[in-house]
């Protein structure tokens, strides 16, 4: 069902293509983009990167899939990379290991085969490359404006299911993360570091989803496990449409924070690779989460820092975050 905002949208881009009176009247790209201001465009910037259908499906759906846009070279790179932090032979400072929960506390295991993901690589010059990728960064600004802090990294090597189904990632929204708003100047760019499909656990958004609002997160009640941080949306509904991204080395898709996303259980003998970062308009602002939904995760998250690093509760969640962000366009603005 369309909204009566989507079918004016619909009405104003179908004259925006169409060679009539119309388009002559409204002929410069200002024009346009006011144009586009005053017809329900709320999620995408004015951008030329964007085609007109391409913003119509984000505003809709809540992402767009953007084939072959990272080279071949490059992902071979971030590869060789990534191997190079298992074996340990580099090491960023606060790079963060993860292990998959059903594996983690064997002892025989020690190798690359062992590491799920590896999350905040900024000070990892090879990997942080990705977030500085130009073809990367003009999709992005259509969501976050010019001035673009990179937030949040992750390469993620989604091993083989050891038979517990704790490979896959519960349906969950980005936004349960990030205490900094506001949500639609977020994005998510999410590379396929080889060909992704149902098989071996691609992607899986709720198209439409990032209209709705941040839900209460909860670990799912998963019989084999789940692993550390693995929030998932409460009274998640199975029934709801879903769509399997299919992706092959180099597609990216770019996601709105509210889109309700995860991943399924790898079923192959491989590890399913993708590389990913979280971008936010250097513009937005922290925002305190106490007695939000989201008071849970910060409290997770606080816990952690305490075992690891010894902080104590002066270190905030928005502590957590500024640190972490780097700029990679434009000025440092607020964030
Ligand atoms: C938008 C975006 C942010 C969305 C997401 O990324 S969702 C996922 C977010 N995930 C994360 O933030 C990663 C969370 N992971 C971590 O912080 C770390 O990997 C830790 C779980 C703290 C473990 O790190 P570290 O302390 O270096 O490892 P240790 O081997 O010393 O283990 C300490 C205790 O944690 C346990 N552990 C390790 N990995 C996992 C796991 N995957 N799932 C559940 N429990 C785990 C481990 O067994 C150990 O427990 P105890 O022996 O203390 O009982
Ligand atoms: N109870 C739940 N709560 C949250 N997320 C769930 C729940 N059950 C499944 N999911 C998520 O739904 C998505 C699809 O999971 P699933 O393992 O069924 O993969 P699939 O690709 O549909 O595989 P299959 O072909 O076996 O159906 C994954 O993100 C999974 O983690
Ligand atoms: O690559 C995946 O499996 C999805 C990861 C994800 O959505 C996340 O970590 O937030
Ligand atoms: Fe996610
Ligand atoms: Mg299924």
């Amino acid at each position: 069902m369309m909204s009566r905002a989507t079918d004016r949208l619909k009405v104003v881009l179908s004259h925006l293509e169409r060679p009539t009176a119309r388009i002559a009247a409204i002929s410069t790209s200002a024009q346009i983009a006011s144009h586009y201001d005053h017809h329900a465009l709320r999620y995408t910037l004015d951008s030329d990167v964007l085609s007109p259908e391409q913003k119509l499906s984000y505003e809709e759906n809540g992402f767009i899939l953007i084939k072959n846009l990272v080279s071949e070279e490059d992902i071979d790179k971030f590869r060789v990379e990534f191997e190079r932090i298992c074996r340990r032979e580099v090491l960023a400072p606060g790079l963060l290991v993860m292990r998959d929960v059903a594996i983690v506390k064997s002892e025989f295991v020690q190798d690359q085969k062992a590491v799920s993901k590896v999350q905040d690589f900024q000070e990892d010059p090879e990997l942080f490359r990705y977030c500085c990728l130009p073809q990367i960064l003009r999709y992005v600004e259509a969501f976050t404006g010019p001035n673009i802090m990179a937030m949040h990294t992750m390469l993620i090597n989604k091993p083989p299911d050891a038979g517990k189904k704790t490979s896959r990632h519960p349906m969950h929204q980005d936004l349960h993360y990030f205490p900094f708003r506001p949500a639609d100047r977020i994005v998510c760019a999410w590379t396929a570091m080889e060909r992704v499909n149902r098989t071996n656990g691609c992607l899986v958004v709720l198209p439409g989803t990032h209209r709705g609002t941040l839900r209460e997160h909860d670990y799912p009640e998963w019989e084999g496990g789940v692993n550390k941080m693995y929030h998932g949306i409460r009274d998640y509904d199975p029934q709801l449409p879903r769509v399997h991204l299919e992706m092959e080395k180099g597609d990216t898709v770019f996601f709105h924070p509210l889109l309700v996303h995860g991943s399924g259980m790898n079923q192959t003998q491989g590890f399913r690779k993708a590389i990913s970062c979280h971008y936010a308009s250097s513009d937005c602002y922290y925002i305190d989460v106490k007695g939000t939904t989201q008071e849970n995760l910060e409290k997770e998250v606080q816990g952690i820092a305490a075992r690891k690093y010894g902080l104590d509760d002066s270190f905030t969640f928005k502590d957590s975050w500024a640190m972490r962000g780097r700029l990679v366009q434009g000025e440092r603005t607020s964030l």
